[in-house]
């Protein structure tokens, strides 16, 4: 029997399993990518990285996150047997002001973070059903829960408040930022490989259907564009990103809008796919011939263009820039369209490098790099560090 340790993380629009030996070498990994569209599909991968083959799924079967994670679960359980699963380490995207740590979960624990859904309505209600459903699957095995705000709260106070009466910040109205957990990754990446970067001001993009850009400086997030909920900053693939609060006011006040219809508005009816009516997804959107896709993607562009420059701003410039996240990663054409309006702060990109999704594409004096984000390592390392393995 082989020791591992399981982690779960589910996004809004995929779930990422990912299975680690004990001294943390990768053994296999679950992608359902697309969840809850007619294309949602599986990629199974082995400890080489190689896809493993994962037939007998059809789109009904990644149709929500709990059927996804089952029918992922039960593609790792067919594809390797033979292995004694000893922790589990799972992304929770909100940890509120009490939850930075990672900490192995209790029924004390599920209640405090039960009570964050409303400012994470597309996560927090997944990720703790992903626990559930771990206790049921694995009994006995310890659960450890790794937050996406841990990463965020030591940025300076000025990052932390809105310009409301104090006694909101006391509640807890305030500027979380999420991405964390990839956000550390990177920041890893960096002080291993290129520790001289990682010294100066960096600015990391994570474009994904969720997407949210961090400024971080020797370690340290001084400044993330999501705030309170994941719902602010830039536009994502279902999200309206910035908004002015009037806007609200004025759904509730003209449109006689309840908080439940705005939150469905918001969370899951604008973004890539409300300003397209055509896909949440990049890919499709790029493929698209309709102008409102063409429209969407150049907004949402132009917004990540003025939101790096913002968060150089917030560090008195930029030396690095880092993208990740499935559009990130993968979209050479996004990453031209933002590069393309920073040229006045130093950003220029070679074409063909960009195109080749070559780590380092950058040809002026800002550093820009492509580095795939590991949100499932840090999870493990996480795990393992909890349960003293
Ligand atoms: N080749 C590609 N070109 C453009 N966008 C892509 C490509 N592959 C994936 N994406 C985008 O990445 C998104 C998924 O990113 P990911 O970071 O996995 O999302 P999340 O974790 O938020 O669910 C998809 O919605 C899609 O828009
Ligand atoms: C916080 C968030 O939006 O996460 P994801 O990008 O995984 O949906
Ligand atoms: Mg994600």
């Amino acid at each position: 029997m082989t020791r591992a340790i399981l982690t779960l993380n589910a996004g809004s629009s995929s779930l990422k399993l990912g299975l680690f030996d004990e001294s943390l070498a990768p053994l296999a990994t679950a992608h359902v990518d697309r969840l809850g569209a007619p294309e949602a599909s599986l990629k199974l991968t082995d400890a080489e990285g190689r896809k493993l083959p994962s037939e007998g799924f059809s789109a009904d079967d990644f149709a929500t996150h709990t059927l996804a994670l089952r029918s992922a679960l039960s593609a790792f359980r067919a594809d390797l047997p033979g292995l004694e699963i000893t922790g589990i380490g799972h992304r929770i995207v909100h940890g509120g002001i009490q939850h930075a740590e990672p900490e192995p979960v209790t029924e004390v624990l599920m209640d405090h973070l039960e009570r964050l859904t409303p400012f994470a309505p597309l996560h927090q209600p997944h990720n703790l059903a992903g626990v559930r459903a771990a206790i049921e699957a694995f009994p006995g095995v310890a659960n450890i829960a790794c937050f996406d705000t841990a990463f965020h709260r030591g940025h300076p106070f000025v990052e932390d408040t809105y310009a409301l009466p104090r006694s909101y910040y006391e509640k807890g109205v305030r500027r979380y930022g999420f991405h964390g957990l990839s956000y550390a990754y990177i920041d890893g990446v960096l002080a291993a490989e290129e520790p001289e970067l990682r010294a100066g001001r960096v600015v990391v993009a994570h474009l994904g259907s969720g997407a949210s850009i961090c400024a971080i400086r020797n370690g340290q997030s001084i400044a993330c564009t999501m705030g309170f909920s994941t719902l602010s900053g830039l536009p994502m693939g279902t999200r309206a990103g910035e908004l002015d609060a009037g806007v609200v006011l004025y759904l509730m006040d003209q449109e006689k809008m309840d908080a439940a219809e705005i939150t469905e508005l918001l969370f899951k009816r604008s973004g890539l796919w409300g300003m397209s009516g055509v896909s949440n997804d990049m890919r499709t959107l790029v493929a698209s011939k309709e102008p409102h896709a063409r429209e969407a993607i150049d907004y949402f562009c132009h917004r990540v263009s003025r939101e790096i420059a913002s968060l150089g701003a917030a560090m008195g410039g930029l030396d690095a820039l880092i993208f990740c996240g499935g559009v990130g990663e993968n979209s050479a054409l996004v990453r031209e369209d933002v590069c393309a309006t920073l040229g006045w702060a130093g950003v220029e990109i070679d074409s063909e490098a960009n195109a080749a999704h070559a780590r380092e594409i950058s040809t002026g004096r800002v550093a820009v790099r492509v580095i795939p984000t590991n949100e499932e390592i840090v999870i493990a390392r996480a795990a393992k560090s909890a349960l003293k393995m």
